[in-house]
């Protein structure tokens, strides 16, 4: 007899972009009874160029702080609710509160204009789960709208870029028990004082990983819409191979840096309860996808599981000939602390490092603060920031005591002229970290899957 599963799944923004989406996924919930807690994003874009929901309630916000007329924005998000409502013959009275939602938005009281952005954010992910809730109601299931607050999913009080609190847990597990389907928004909880917070971008996968470990769940499904993870971005390698099994610290570090097909922060719930995340195609389920666990299964002949870039990093080199190197980092830190800065890397020399962070934290302004405060603490012989860095990595448990790894990629890369302005390696076993120009991300990484994955 085949054991009973609990199931979390994740339906992405593409999985819910239109109608037609929505019935796949409908008919994914109704072929498996197993999957009892249903996490869903807001709908995404129907094709090229369209727009997700998210960014239409970005537009939203920033009328309303402008006080500019929304209207011409609210009735596109309005429409991509309806769209989906009509097709499933929704009553017109409950899709009515959908709209008086969307259209109430702006006279709620914010703390300031962060909490705004968050509310009207979370909302493209609420009133879906409320949507998707009522269809699969019509559809003949058992199924509620479960809302975060009444979840118990407490998160930190960072309108923007939240994190679960982590009694959430506790509470979130009092509903391993239910008997109905549970239809949750993903990308936001309330912080302690009852304020929407929403995690950072893409964090629904974040929801449907603190929902896995809370219920105890044993898989984590999450539907999107590609076959399987690929050993490269599909966007950038013609034809990558799939990777069928990856171990969660292989996975954590490619999302990292730039596997954006699942949230780097969604693995560590995942991680913390030991729950599996398979990756599945909601327009082909059947496909196996990609399982996440903590079991290495190494294949001799690929020691590289996955190559992965991230644009969008700047580095302040600092070079002083130091007679004293006591406190000197511990300088650097407090400096970026006191801007509320986070750093990523520090590759050091003997006379000089790099301080590596993500670009978007910087503004003009900024930087020359940061330099002059700098030069003022430190005396360095020389400081500049570089920008416009791409984060290269190579990441595999199969490389651990591999010898030849790292010649073979810096001799692909050299081949291609591509100039390395950082190495790291040995901070983590299974990966090794390049820092090179942005724009010559996507050759590098055709360079390396070329070298890692030869035809066998
Ligand atoms: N290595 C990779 N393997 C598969 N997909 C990848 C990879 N790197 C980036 N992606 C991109 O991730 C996308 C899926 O993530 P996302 O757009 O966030 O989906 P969803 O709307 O389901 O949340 C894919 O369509 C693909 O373009
Ligand atoms: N809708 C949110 C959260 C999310 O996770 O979306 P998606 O599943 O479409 O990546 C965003 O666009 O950031």
């Amino acid at each position: 007899m085949e054991e009973t599963l609990m199931k979390v799944v994740k339906f992405g923004g593409s999985s819910l972009a239109n109608a037609a989406q929505v019935s796949k996924v409908v008919n994914i919930i109704k072929a498996d009874d197993q999957r009892r807690f249903v996490v869903v994003s807001a709908p995404g874009k129907r094709f090229s160029g369209d727009i997700k929901v998210t960014d239409l309630l970005i537009q939203y916000a920033n009328a309303v702080i402008n006080k500019q007329d929304a209207t011409p924005i609210t009735d596109q998000i309005i429409a991509r609710y309806q769209e989906i409502a009509e097709a499933f013959a929704i009553p017109a009275g409950d899709f009515e509160e959908i709209r008086s939602t969307i259209l109430g938005l702006p006279q709620h009281d914010y703390q300031d204009n962060d909490y705004l952005m968050a509310t009207f954010k979370a909302h493209g992910e609420r009133l879906n789960a409320v949507l998707f809730a009522k269809v699969l109601t019509a559809q003949g299931l058992k199924a509620k709208y479960l809302d975060p607050r009444e979840a118990g999913l407490i998160v930190t009080d960072s309108p923007n870029d939240a994190e679960v609190i982590p009694e959430s847990y506790d509470r979130i597990s009092e509903w391993s028990a239910s008997s109905l389907i549970r239809v949750i928004p993903g990308f936001f909880g309330y912080n302690l004082q009852g304020q929407i917070c929403t995690f950072s971008r893409g964090g629904s996968d974040i929801t449907g990983a603190i929902i896995a470990r809370g219920v105890h769940a044993d898989r984590y499904e999450n539907f999107t819409d590609v076959n399987a993870i690929y050993a490269a971005n599909p966007a950038v390698v013609h034809n990558p191979i799939a990777i069928h099994h990856m171990t969660f610290r292989e996975m954590r570090e490619l999302s990292y840096a730039g596997f954006s097909v699942f949230h780097d922060e969604a693995l560590i719930p995942a991680i913390q309860g030991d729950v599996e995340v398979v990756v599945k195609n909601t327009n082909h389920p059947s496909e196996r996808g990609t399982s996440i666990t903590s079991t290495k299964r190494v294949n001799p002949a690929y020691p590289v599981s996955g190559i992965a870039s991230s644009p969008n990093f700047c580095g302040i080199y600092i070079r002083k000939y130091m007679l004293d190197k006591k406190g000197y980092s511990q300088k650097i830190l407090n400096i970026l602390a006191e801007h509320g800065l986070s750093y990523e890397h520090m590759p050091s020399g003997i006379d000089d490092l790099t301080v590596i962070m993500r670009q978007d934290q910087l503004t003009d302004d900024l930087e020359d603060t940061l330099i002059r405060e700098l030069v003022i603490a430190l005396r360095p012989d020389e400081i500049h920031i570089t920008h416009d860095y791409s984060l290269l990595m190579v990441v595999g448990e199969g490389m651990v005591n591999r010898t030849g790894l790292m010649s073979k990629a810096t001799d692909a890369l050299a081949r291609q002229n591509v100039k390395l302005v950082m190495v790291n390696q040995g901070a983590s076993e299974i990966s090794m970290m390049f820092g090179i120009q942005e724009d010559h991300a996507n050759i590098a990484v055709q360079a390396l899957y070329d070298a890692f994955f030869p035809d066998l």
